[in-house]
């Protein structure tokens, strides 16, 4: 019998996975590490292995010392994001061929046409690397305990392909058909799917990309070429054929829906073990151990009947006890937002967490939301505006909490001024009204010896915009958060260890709205404890504490935050960048009088390119553990990297000895 691997080992290589590091990458760094450091675990894995990914970092810059052609996994430079964006404009052959293909598959020619040993001289050899890795060989007996939280995984077991062509290769294709990532490795395919020498008449790659991506927005039947086909004769992926039952829509349901925030029941098993235990206690599955079998369970009633989409994976079950939403590559949104949303990883084959798509927040078990529309007073809309609150004379109601000013232009951006005031705040908060609550709900869930005073919450500009109870139309100028996403943006592995991030497919000037942070509604204490119980691999949660400087007494269920581990939106996937991010939140009031309740916006904090990786800034004090993110080595590459004063890439290895709080 094999022997078990270490569950320490395990664990390092899931962490790694997690932030799209490859196993070939960590083994010899890990092995370095275990020597240098006699096998102390301790150092390896403090500050979520933080020594790991430098070794990683400093064994791959070594081989592009040595060999010449690129690596795929590349350390951000600290100085600019243009840097980041440079990463994406270099690699970006590697997306785009696989667009290209794809573009081609109704055709068949460019294929036809390939020559495999040009294809190998286009692409360097680490992009073209397949992973050969079969999850059936990984023993998962001793893996550590997992986070209660699904995450992607990927059914790549010879076993599950061959289940998968014995029922659906030499289907016709059919653009109705849906492509799951679950059932397909973009890498795999990239031997066969580069052309050659692209024709000098071609557009460019990057005006392909953004052509793909407007086709698909504008809803052509293109969708295939931004991410694939159904193409059993090659056999590169394959079609989970359309679900017959109806949409996996929470959003839609006319139940539970109470003034745009949807409501669910106390019994919802919302909680993350609550959910995935109830989907598991319930599946009544094949008794054979297929794979990728498509189940759907109903797992939150509320008068009408919701079902969420599972993959079904037993043989993943029986291993790993977790569950795998489905995940649409082409929209991971299913349809919730004005515009599709593509993920695509062409650096590994690490593959997306696992979690609902939703586009307005839940309330979960215990926050307190008061949405009622009998709390929204006549001061709180404009009954007298009528069409378009920003092209009348009079100046609206709805602007009394921004001072009498709309906050958006009639070019439907952010006003300068506006928007300048929210950079500051965010870049430099000390130099802003701040105020300090006497029980600190920062604090209040901490044991009572452990608890400090409150650090304080800014005095933050709010956005009101007009709602249903007011007289303006819906296309009223001062709605725009409420309308949801419109430009196109995408889902990427980054090249710099950050994992899954969000980029713009189009140019977008200062202050464009960009999307909302959109998740569960929890009371802080009801995230302390899910923190508690993620064991450290939960994602990132906001506190909304616009609202707190006016009250004295904050009370438990009225301490609110988002957190979009489970249920959220494409926000989740927004990587922090210290202090220069191009993105800034700020609070949004939208049908909810409440002000322990508000929406969170990002908006543009400067002009942000077609490509360019989407950043915000957490807020994060990397020496201080109270903030919710997770602790993470901050690899933004900031020239203000607020992380980078502990971090020394050549440093000695005496130094790398030393904890992290005294490295130089
Ligand atoms: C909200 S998630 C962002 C999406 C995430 N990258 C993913 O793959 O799902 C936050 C997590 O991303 C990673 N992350 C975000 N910004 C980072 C940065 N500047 N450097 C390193 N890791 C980062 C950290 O693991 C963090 O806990």
């Amino acid at each position: 019998m094999a022997p078990k691997p270490n569950p320490k080992v395990a664990k390092a290589f899931r962490a790694m996975k997690d932030l799209g590091i490859s196993e070939d990458m960590v083994k010899p760094a890990l092995k370095n590490l275990l020597k240098l450091y006699d096998k102390n675990w301790e150092h390896i894995e403090a500050e979520n292995y933080r020594a790991l990914i430098d070794a990683i970092f400093e064994i791959e810059d070594e081989e592009q010392v040595h060999h010449q052609p690129e690596q795929p996994l590349k350390r951000p430079r600290p100085g600019n994001q243009d840097q980041d964006f440079s990463l994406v404009e270099e690699n970006i052959a590697t997306t785009s061929a696989t667009f290209l293909h794809f573009a081609n598959t109704n055709s068949d020619t460019a294929l036809n046409n390939t020559d495999p040993q040009q294809l190998q001289d286009t692409m360097e050899p680490s992009k073209l690397a397949v992973s050969n890795s079969n999850p059936s060989d990984e023993s998962e007996s001793d893996s550590p305990p997992s986070c209660l939280r699904p995450r992607g995984r990927r059914p790549t077991s010879s076993k599950a392909l061959a289940i998968a062509e014995a029922s659906e290769a030499h289907q016709p294709c059919d653009t109705n058909e849906t492509l799951y990532l679950s059932q397909m490795s973009l890498k795999d395919q990239h031997k066969e799917l580069v052309p050659s020498h692209p024709s000098e008449e071609d557009n460019t790659l990057s005006e392909r990309l953004s052509q793909g991506a407007q086709d698909i927005s504008n809803g052509k039947d293109t969708e295939e070429e931004f991410i694939g086909k159904c193409d059993s004769a090659n056999g590169v992926h394959r079609v989970i054929p359309p679900e017959n039952e109806t949409s996996t829509s929470f959003h839609n349901s006319a139940n539970g829906i109470t003034d745009g925030v949807l409501l669910l029941p106390e019994d919802a098993a919302l909680s993350t073990h609550g959910l995935y235990t109830s989907i598991h206690d319930n599946e009544s599955g094949p008794a054979d151990n297929s794979i990728g079998t498509v189940n759907r369970k109903k797992v939150l009633e509320m008068g009408a009947e919701k079902s969420v989409s599972v993959i079904k994976n037993k043989w993943n079950q029986a291993r790993t006890s977790e569950t795998t939403y489905l995940l649409d590559a082409t929209d991971i949104t299913k349809g919730e937002e004005n515009v599709r949303i593509s993920i695509i990883n062409h650096y590994n084959d690490v593959f997306p967490p696992s979690f609902c798509y939703i586009n307005e927040s839940l309330v979960g078990r215990k926050a307190q939301v008061n949405v009622s529309l009998a709390q929204i007073g006549k001061e709180d809309c404009c009954s007298t505006c009528a069409r378009d609150c920003l092209s009348l004379k009079d100046i609206c109601i709805c602007t009394r909490s921004t001072g009498g000013r709309y906050a958006y232009t009639t070019d439907g951006i952010l006003n300068e001024e506006f928007l300048e005031e929210c950079i500051s705040m965010t870049r430099n908060p000390q130099k802003h009204s701040q105020f300090f609550c006497e029980d600190c709900p920062l604090q209040v869930r901490k044991d009572k010896d452990a608890r400090e005073p409150c650090k304080g919450h800014l005095v933050r500009k709010i956005i009101k915009e007009c709602w249903r109870k007011c007289q303006c139309s819906k296309h009223c100028g001062n709605r725009l958060v409420q309308r949801g996403i419109s430009h196109k943006l995408q889902v990427f592995m980054t090249s710099g260890g950050k994992g899954w991030g969000l980029r713009t497919l189009v140019d977008l000037p200062k202050g464009t709205f960009v999307c909302e942070y959109v998740g569960e509604i929890l009371t802080v204490s009801e995230l302390y404890l899910r923190n508690q119980s993620c064991l450290g691999n939960c994602a990132d949660a906001v506190v909304l504490d616009a609202g707190w400087a006016s009250s004295k007494e904050i009370k438990e269920d009225k301490a609110l935050c988002l957190d979009a581990t489970v249920y959220g939106n494409v926000a989740r996937f927004i990587n922090h960048r210290c202090a220069d991010a191009n993105l800034v939140a700020i609070p949004v009031e939208v049908e909810t009088p409440d002000h322990f309740y508000h929406r969170v916006a990002f908006f543009t904090s400067k002009k942000v390119g077609a490509l360019e990786e989407l950043t915000r800034d957490y807020g994060i004090n990397f020496n201080d553990c109270d903030h919710f993110t997770r602790p993470f080595s901050c690899r933004c590459g900031s020239t203000f990297c607020r992380n980078m004063k502990h971090y020394n890439r050549k440093r000695t290895k005496e130094n790398a000895l030393l904890p992290f709080d005294f490295k130089i």
